[in-house]
């Protein structure tokens, strides 16, 4: 097993930085059904470009490397204690160079293990199986992404939809719910994994063994098949849209999964995962370890299609203002924003997340935030030799989680533009009507994309926080961003909630007697 250390390196690099095909070929397929020149087609290239970039720099695609999970299956005899530290090794050497972000964070204290190991990181599953082979497989799903997930127990009363018995329409109910409170928060266009029966744990875990399924897997089981067909051809009809901005694509795949239940449970668990759907897994020799194989087809083999008409010039002139602006920003310029503005941002900006905001509640900062930007973003950094920071890979991240200090600290500090995604609720929006500010929606997992706007660090505060929560000063150029809360009051974020929560409505009646 002297190479096995070394695959598993290879795995995590190839899960991390290269889309599979299948998911390459949904992302494809969802360009070709979008609307041309809408905020939607506009995104979804640039998540291509972000895809075939990710590939290039061997970085990245999304700075959310995730939970790293590994299902392994071995022949009967194998030695997993080795193989378990060997797994550790990988992904340690994986973060110290940047394939991963330090994503390990100690619940009571905050402080953050720099090298994803930790009490439950990794997560790491044994199982045997007859063959001579070792398979490794990995999903890195990130955490916008898992805090989607959703667990129903049936009998339920779901929110446009009635109720929800035990029975499959009851779970199509459950399942049309789940894409719908996800919203854009999860990275949408999503693929969902759904794990009907089990208890609460087996039922999320049936849910996320689904994700291992190729996109175009067909169900054996005829009436799971069915529903998954309903579903993919009924989630669409939401109008969620890429990062919820309103769109034709909501959702990438739909897989079901059943096992038995207690009488008295009835558990559909829903996992969601973001378009940077990222799951790969590798076949090795059992005696040196060597990679035999890929369990996927490997991105390099499906390009991103480049589709001329869905270039940002392409787009009506009517429908899109450009606006650029530098940083520190007058009140003056951002009342003159509305949504649907595409704004580019250069000049220095601040990331700050969910540390940083709670801190800010109680403390000042030792940069004056007057007229500033501050990004939700934890990014992925190295240090070069020469001891300046790098940034690998910095797309946004979910906004939500800062609504109940966000609009206390655009006041408190004089902050006029944040950056995020997935939007912000009514607290925010009135403070950015009282104050004068703005919300900017990046296309989340984007985090090539967005990296290389982002030309010099500056500055770091409170690395005590760990790399992704610290506060990085940057030095941007060409960053872009759609408004989506104004400082007139107006949010496309209720809006598309609110259009969708109707469309929910229309699939109440029964569909599966
Ligand atoms: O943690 C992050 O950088 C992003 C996170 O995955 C999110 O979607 O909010
Ligand atoms: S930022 Fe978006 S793409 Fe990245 S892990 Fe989170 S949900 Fe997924």
């Amino acid at each position: 097993m002297k190479h096995f250390q070394e695959s598993v390196y290879k795995l995590i690099v190839e899960t991390s930085t290269n889309l599979p095909a299948d998911v390459r070929k949904a992302i494809n397929e969802a360009r070709r059904q979008e609307d041309q020149g809408t905020r939607a087609a506009l995104s979804l290239t640039t998540i291509a470009n972000n895809i075939e970039m990710a590939e290039t720099n061997v970085s990245p695609i999304c700075q959310d490397t995730g939970m790293p999970t590994f299902i392994i299956h071995t022949p009967v005899g194998a030695n997993q204690l080795i193989m378990k530290k060997q797994i550790l090794q990988a992904v340690s050497q994986a973060t110290k160079e940047g394939k991963l972000r330090e994503n390990s964070v100690d619940s009571l204290t905050g402080a953050n293990s720099g090298d994803n190991l930790g009490p439950g990181t990794p997560v790491i599953h044994f199982e045997q199986w007859e063959r001579d082979d070792i398979e490794v497989k990995l999903i890195l799903k990130g955490g916008g992404c898992e805090n989607k997930n959703i667990q129903y127990s049936l009998p339920a009363e779901l929110p446009g939809l009635g109720k929800a018995g035990r029975d499959l329409d009851g779970i199509r109910k459950c399942i049309m719910h789940a894409v719908y409170q996800a919203q854009g928060q999860g990275c949408s266009a999503g693929f969902i994994g759904v794990g009907i029966g089990g208890d609460r744990t087996s039922g999320y875990d049936l849910a996320k063994q689904q994700l291992f399924r190729t996109a175009d897997d067909v169900n054996p089981n005829p009436e799971l098949r069915k529903l998954e067909e309903y579903v993919m051809d009924n989630a669409n009809k939401l109008g969620i849209g890429t990062m919820g901005f309103g769109g034709q694509v909501t959702l990438l795949g739909c897989k079901v999964g059943v096992m038995n239940r207690l009488p008295a449970s009835f558990f559909v668990s829903v996992a969601y995962n973001c378009w940077a759907f990222r799951r790969q897994g590798v076949l090795l020799n059992a005696e040196t370890g060597e990679i035999n194989g890929w369990a996927y087809d490997r991105g390099s083999d499906v390009a991103m299609e480049q589709d001329e008409t869905a270039q940002a010039d392409a787009a009506p002139v009517s429908e899109r203002r450009e606006i650029v602006l530098q940083t520190p920003i007058s009140e003056e310029q951002i009342r003159e924003l509305r949504v649907g503005d595409v704004v580019v941002i250069n000049g220095l900006i601040h990331t700050g997340r969910d540390a940083l905001h709670k801190y800010l509640m109680d403390n000042d900062t030792p940069v004056d935030l007057n007229g500033s930007v501050i990004y939700h973003c934890g990014p992925v950094m190295v240090k070069t030799e020469e001891g300046e920071w790098q940034v690998k890979a910095a797309g946004p991240t979910t906004s939500i989680r800062e609504e109940p200090y966000q609009g206390d600290i655009i006041k408190k500090f004089g902050i006029r533009a944040v950056i995020g995604k997935g939007g912000m609720g009514a607290k925010t929006l009135a403070a950015l009507q009282d104050h004068g500010a703005v919300y900017l929606n990046a296309i989340g997992g984007a985090a090539q994309y967005y990296a290389q706007c982002l030309k010099k660090v500056e500055g770091v505060d409170y690395m005590e926080f760990g790399i992704p929560e610290a506060m990085w000063h940057l030095q941007c150029e060409g960053f872009a961003a759609i408004v989506t809360m104004d400082s007139h009051g107006n949010s496309l974020h209720a809006e598309v909630d609110k259009n969708s929560l109707e469309k929910l409505e229309t699939f109440k009646e029964t569909v599966f007697k």
